[in-house]
């Protein structure tokens, strides 16, 4: 392009980055478009000949800062960590005070600080943005999640919204807060991600070991459950894999898939940020940690082999109606408590950070065009729209009832998967977080008395004021 016209810049032509300069262009928006292998915007372009008028590919960054319109907007869409600082790097000097450089990739929001402070004094300014949706999503309308200075998203607004999923006629896209915000917000819709989707494998998992279920079978009863509580994108992309047949072989694709799990990094920021909170977010960190034991898979075999003689109770799980109806409520259960968990974690860097997160407006921008998108996130958006203070999810009306209802499903599942030795972490630990959360008196006085006896580390009593030190007998 010889001219500056472009009113966006996409650096990054990979699976997001390309589905984004598409949707952008189709938003009518004059698109540059660069990547490091120049042949890939190219490419875009020429693919997608109805867009191409509007898609201008460029041979070198030189000449994609040069075709934008000042002040510029650069979006950056490649993998986290390093790549992305390399880009600020080589972008910075081609850049001038008041343009904006968006990093819309995922990334750790401690980087998107760092970042943010970085740039403070040299006029860029720096965004960092979430992007949940996918390959489809990126392309027809995501879930943006906005961070950084309140002005200059009022100036992104324009392109962001109309690129945008859209819900109820809103779009899915808000700014969440300074710096790391929105970054932190789809670090944790990630965390929650992977929560749902381990509950949803671990449901499977009974469906398969315990009840002996085939593939198709299950893809129905998820299809089913997609039309009520459960309804979610997750749902219906579970029973999409289930029913999908292998052309080579005539088998259901899902039982030649090896179970071994890839993980990029999200779900592990939101369990390490979680800890620094000091927030219990143990369906998510169970959700890691099954991805990572699934991809020791030669250790597991040789695992079973040493426990190949075990006996175990014979499977109580009822099949049937009445079966797939306590595994139904069980999941419904398990989730509520696991989004309640990720809701916690924002809730705590929000007041962490001075984010002043909008909660309820973020299940509003995730109710379209993300990966966890559900019918259910309405309620969670009405939970924090009824002007009560929400301490957590799990005390408000709207889902107190349905946990007291719903955990005697994920009781029985638990136990049963339990003593059947089908294994449930993420099922299992909402149950244990939620029996732990709601006992008032709970047994952390034990370990006071331990830390005290050990390390001189104090604690308080119930019936006197100040801090405590007990001289115990020697051990
Ligand atoms: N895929 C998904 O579903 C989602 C991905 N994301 C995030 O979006 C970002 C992009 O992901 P995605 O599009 O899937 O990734 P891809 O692997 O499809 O593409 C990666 C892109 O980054 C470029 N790149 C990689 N390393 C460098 C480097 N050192 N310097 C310059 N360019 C580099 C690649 O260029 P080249 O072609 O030359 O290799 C390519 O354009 C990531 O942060 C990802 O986590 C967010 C939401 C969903
Ligand atoms: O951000 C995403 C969805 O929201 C990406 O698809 C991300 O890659 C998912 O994480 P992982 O690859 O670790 O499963």
């Amino acid at each position: 392009m010889s001219d500056a016209k472009a009113d966006i810049g996409v650096l990054g032509m990979g699976t997001m980055g390309a589905m984004l300069a598409l949707n952008i262009a189709e938003e009518d928006f004059e698109t540059a478009i660069f990547n490091r292998t120049t042949e890939k915007a190219f490419k875009v372009r020429d693919d997608n000949p109805e867009l191409a008028a509007k898609l201008h590919p460029e041979n070198s960054l030189e000449e994609f800062v040069a075709a934008l319109k000042t002040p510029r907007v650069v979006l950056i869409m490649v993998n986290a960590g390093k790549p992305v600082d390399e880009q600020i790097e080589h972008l910075k000097p081609l850049l001038e005070k008041g343009d904006i450089v968006i990093d819309g990739g995922n990334a750790d929001f401690n980087d998107t600080v760092r970042r943010n402070k970085a740039m403070e004094g040299t006029g860029i300014h720096f965004v960092g943005m979430g992007v949940s949706g996918g390959e489809l999503g990126a392309r027809h309308g995501p879930s943006i999640m906005v961070g950084g200075d309140k002005a200059v998203w009022e100036r992104l607004k324009p392109i962001l919204q109309p690129v945008a999923a859209q819900y109820d006629g809103s779009p899915c896209v808000a700014w969440l807060g300074t710096d790391g915000a929105g970054h932190f917000v789809k670090t944790i819709h990630n965390g929650i991600e992977y929560a749902d989707m381990q509950m949803i494998a671990e449901i499977y998992g009974i469906m398969r070991d315990g009840l002996g279920m085939a593939a198709p079978d299950m893809a129905k009863v998820f299809a089913d459950w997609n039309t009520r509580g459960l309804a979610s994108y997750l749902v219906e992309i579970t029973a999409a894999v289930l029913a999908e047949t292998d052309q080579e072989t005539g088998k259901p694709l899902v039982d030649l898939i090896v179970d071994e799990a890839g993980q990029k990094g999200t779900g592990r920021w939101s369990v390490i940020e979680a800890q620094k909170l000091g927030i219990g977010a143990t369906t998510l960190e169970s959700a890691v940690s099954a991805r990572g034991i699934s991809s020791r898979r030669a250790e597991r075999a040789d695992a079973a082999k040493v426990y190949a003689d075990l006996t175990l109770p014979a499977s109580t799980f009822a099949s049937g109606t009445e079966g797939l109806r306590e595994l139904e409520e069980a999941l419904e259960t398990a989730k509520i408590i696991a989004y309640a968990q990720g809701y916690a974690i924002m809730a705590a860097a929000s007041q962490e950070f001075t984010w002043n997160l909008p909660l309820g407006d973020i299940a509003r921008i995730w109710r379209a065009g993300c990966i966890i998108r559900s019918d259910f996130l309405d309620d969670i958006a009405k939970a924090y729209e009824t002007g009560e203070t929400v301490i957590n999810l799990l005390q408000t009306p709207t889902f107190s009832g349905r946990v007291a209802k719903g955990q005697a499903a994920l009781r029985q599942v638990v136990s049963k998967a339990t003593l059947a030795g089908v294994p449930v972490p993420a099922l299992g630990a909402a149950l244990f977080y939620f029996d732990d959360y709601r006992r008032a008196r709970g047994t952390a006085n034990l370990v006071q008395g331990q830390r005290d006896l050990f390390g001189a580390h104090t604690f308080t009593r119930f019936d006197k004021d100040g801090v405590q030190h007990h001289h115990w007998p020697a051990v």
